[in-house]
C-alpha cells in the first residue's frame, strides 16, 4: 500500500530526528514541510507566536482540537511545567496513529493525551470522563467552520473560567469568518489579532487570541 505523506513525514521524524529531544521534532517536520512535502501544521512563524502565548499563559490543562501529525502538540507540551496536561482530540485514526508515535518519539507521551473521536463528542465528556474542571488554554486548528460551534460547546460545558485563552489558527486562509464575527461581537471575550503568514508560504494569515473574561 503506498505511503501517505502524513507517513513521510514521521518517518523522515524517525530518522532525522532526535529521540526524546522535542525541538529537534519540530524542527525536522519544518525541514520537511518547508523543502519536500507542504503539510498543515502550525509551522515555525505562527509556532514563535504559540510558544510565546504558551509561555505566558503557564496553563496546567489544554486542549487542542485537530492533532494532525502532532506536530503542535509536541510544540506545546515541549513548553509545559511537569504536572501539565495536554488533551488533544483527533477523529482521524490514521493521523491518530502517527501523532501518537511522533509524540511518544519526542518524549512527551507523560504530557500528551490524543482522544480519538470528534471534537463535538468529546468536549461533552471532558469534565466526568477526562476529569477536566476548566481549561486554561485551547488551540483550535481543526476544521474552521467548527472552531464557531466548539467554542459555543466548550461554553455551555462549563469548561471556561475567568481568563482561559482560546488561540485560533487560519483566521485569514483558509480563514473562519463565523468564528472571528461571534469572537469579536461577544462581551465575554478580548480579543488580540497576529499577522504572520501559512506555514512554509509567503501567503498572509494570522491566529486570533480570544481571553474569556468570565
Ligand atoms: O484545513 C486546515 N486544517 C484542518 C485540520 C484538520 C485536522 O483536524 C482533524 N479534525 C477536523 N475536524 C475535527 C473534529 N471535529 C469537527 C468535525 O466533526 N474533531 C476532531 N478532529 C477533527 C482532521 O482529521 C485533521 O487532522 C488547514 C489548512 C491550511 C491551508 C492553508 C493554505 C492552503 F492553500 C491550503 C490549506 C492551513 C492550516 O494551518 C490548516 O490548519
Ligand atoms: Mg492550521
Amino acid at each position: 500500500m503506498a505511503q501517505s505523506k502524513e507517513q513521510r513525514i514521521l518517518n523522515f521524524v524517525l530518522q532525522n530526528a532526535v529521540r526524546g529531544d522535542p525541538q529537534s521534532v519540530v524542527d525536522t517536520i519544518d525541514k520537511y514541510c518547508s523543502q519536500k512535502e507542504w503539510a498543515m501544521n502550525v509551522g515555525d512563524e505562527k509556532g514563535l507566536i504559540l510558544d510565546k502565548i504558551v509561555e505566558e499563559t503557564k496553563p496546567s490543562v489544554l486542549l487542542e482540537l485537530g492533532t494532525y501529525c502532532g506536530y503542535s502538540a509536541v510544540r506545546i507540551a515541549r513548553l509545559l511545567q511537569p504536572n501539565a496536561c495536554l488533551l488533544t482530540i483527533e477523529f482521524n485514526p490514521d493521523y491518530a496513529a502517527i501523532a501518537k508515535q511522533m509524540i511518544e518519539f519526542a518524549g512527551l507521551q507523560e504530557k500528551v493525551k490524543i482522544l480519538e473521536g470528534p471534537s463535538e463528542a468529546i468536549i461533552p465528556q471532558l469534565k466526568k470522563k477526562h476529569e477536566v474542571d476548566t481549561l486554561d488554554f485551547v488551540f483550535l486548528d481543526h476544521w474552521k467552520e467548527r472552531y464557531k460551534p466548539d467554542t459555543i460547546l466548550l461554553l455551555e460545558c462549563g469548561l471556561l473560567r475567568k481568563g482561559s485563552v482560546i488561540l485560533a489558527d487560519n483566521v485569514i486562509v483558509p480563514g473562519a469568518p463565523e468564528f472571528i464575527q461571534y469572537i469579536r461581537n461577544n462581551k465575554s471575550f478580548e480579543c488580540t489579532n497576529y499577522l504572520a503568514h501559512v506555514e512554509y508560504m509567503k501567503i498572509k494569515d494570522a491566529m486570533e487570541k480570544a481571553v474569556f473574561l468570565g
